[in-house]
């Protein structure tokens, strides 16, 4: 498929996401729609993923340069595609322009070319940088919508530049290691045997130098390493399940953190979801770790569906949140999400909450976690969970922050007394 229809089909996805669809689902159909190479694929995601991550500055751009919007918003769209790929990416430049120009002739009548090869012309006399014009909106300088940079200021006064930052970057591929299997040096060697350059950042952690697929991922499908963000490792950790114990992992899919408890002990576990389509991949998970659990696709905040009385030593609550920690390998998001979504959000985990603290039995411990950064779905959620249960003392909180090696995570581990 020539790099213009590529193009073309990352414009049909971009502007889906502008109407409010989620950029998975959307890829997830892409996908099914043709049997592309994994070349074809790997452009379309990254057209897709980069286009989102800097939409902000491209759309800054495009306004700059075309302050009337176009009467065929595809043609737009293909516009941001293409810029994306001359000011982001090594593409060739003179390919980039040509087939987006070839691309446009297919669109309103052809009407439209030649602005289009003037703009992405004046983008590479440029030298594919943001004009200092563009740069004193906010929105384009930072990548975020300006009601998500003042909440950044409010709630983080020091570090709301740090956390902007940090989430423009493509998010590292870090993977964890199953201690059942061996340690962290010891798969470093084995990626080394395979000329993959990684690192070690935890006792069963790696950090490869350079993003790549799981099927080049040595015994990957023996079980022996996952891929889960450094941050997302910490909730299995905190949890510390101990031989024996009874666990529930509430909120489960796909199954990261299902798989990470099981690695670290043999407990009897139970992984719900609502979603019965999500829990089948924690069952894709636990099968490639080898290693049981029981599964119930049922929502976790009505008992009667799926509890028999008899309480957990721990419980996982990774409830719903906006994932406003998570924007690194989620950038739609940024624009998906409304001011008020946290509040909303926080009703329903309030509820779910107060549910799942009924069935910790005493001496027993959860943990509320959320891959969010925003105060009312963490510590504010927290707070008013402590003040309506006598019965909650608070064992530990951490706010992980998106930097350059994790995303952002809230934990707080609660005993019940
Ligand atoms: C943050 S994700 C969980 C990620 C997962 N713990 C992991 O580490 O892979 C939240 C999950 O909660 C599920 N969920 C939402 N509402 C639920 C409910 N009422 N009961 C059970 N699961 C629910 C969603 O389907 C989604 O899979």
């Amino acid at each position: 498929m020539s790099l213009g229809k590529i193009q073309l089909q990352a414009a049909q996805v971009y502007l889906k996401v502008a109407a409010g669809a989620n950029l998975n689902d959307v890829l997830t159909q892409v996908r099914a729609q043709y049997e592309w190479t994994p070349q074809e694929w790997g452009t379309i995601q990254d057209l897709s993923y980069g286009s989102q991550r800097y939409r902000g500055s491209l759309n800054g751009y495009l306004r700059l340069r075309v302050p009337k919007p176009l009467p065929e918003p595809k043609l737009e769209a293909l516009l941001i595609v293409a810029m994306y790929q001359l000011m982001y990416t090594q593409n060739a430049q003179h390919a980039v322009v040509n087939e987006a120009v070839q691309a446009a002739s297919k669109l309103a009548n052809g009407k439209f070319k030649s602005l289009i090869n003037a703009v992405l012309r004046q983008v590479i006399r440029e030298e594919c940088k943001l004009p200092k014009v563009v740069l004193q909106d906010p929105e384009a300088k930072y990548n975020f919508p300006l009601w998500w940079i003042e909440r950044l200021k409010s709630d983080y006064p020091k570090h709301w530049h740090n956390i902007v930052a940090a989430s423009q970057l493509p998010p590292p591929l870090t993977l964890r290691v199953n201690r059942r299997h061996m340690t962290a040096e010891a798969y470093l060697a084995v990626l080394a045997e395979h000329d993959i350059a990684a690192s070690v950042v935890g006792e069963q952690a790696v950090r490869l130098k350079q993003a790549t697929s799981v099927v080049n991922l040595p015994q990957f499908s023996e079980g022996v390493v996952s891929v889960q963000d450094w941050g997302a490792q910490q909730a299995a950790l905190l949890l510390n399940p101990q031989t024996g114990e009874r666990i529930l992992d509430a909120c489960a899919a796909p199954g990261g953190k299902t798989g990470h408890i099981l690695e670290l002990a043999d407990v009897d576990l139970l992984a719900l979801d609502v979603d019965a389509k999500r829990l089948q991949r924690v069952a894709e998970n636990i099968e490639r770790l080898r290693l049981p659990a029981h599964l119930q696709a049922a929502d976790a905040a009505k008992l009667d569906g799926w509890y028999d009385g008899t309480q957990f030593d721990a419980v996982l609550a990774d409830v719903p949140c906006t994932a406003s920690g998570v924007v690194k390998r989620h950038p739609d998001i940024k624009w998906l999400r409304r001011k008020n979504d946290a509040n909303t959000v926080a009703l329903q985990q309030h509820k779910m909450l107060d549910v799942l603290w009924s069935t910790v039995k005493v001496g027993g411990r959860m943990l509320l976690a959320t891959c969010s950064i925003f105060p009312e779905e963490n510590h504010q959620q927290l707070q008013a969970m402590l003040s309506r249960h006598a019965d909650a003392r608070l064992r530990l909180e951490e706010q992980l922050l998106p930097n350059d090696a994790q995303d952002g995570f809230y934990y707080a581990l609660i005993d019940k007394v």
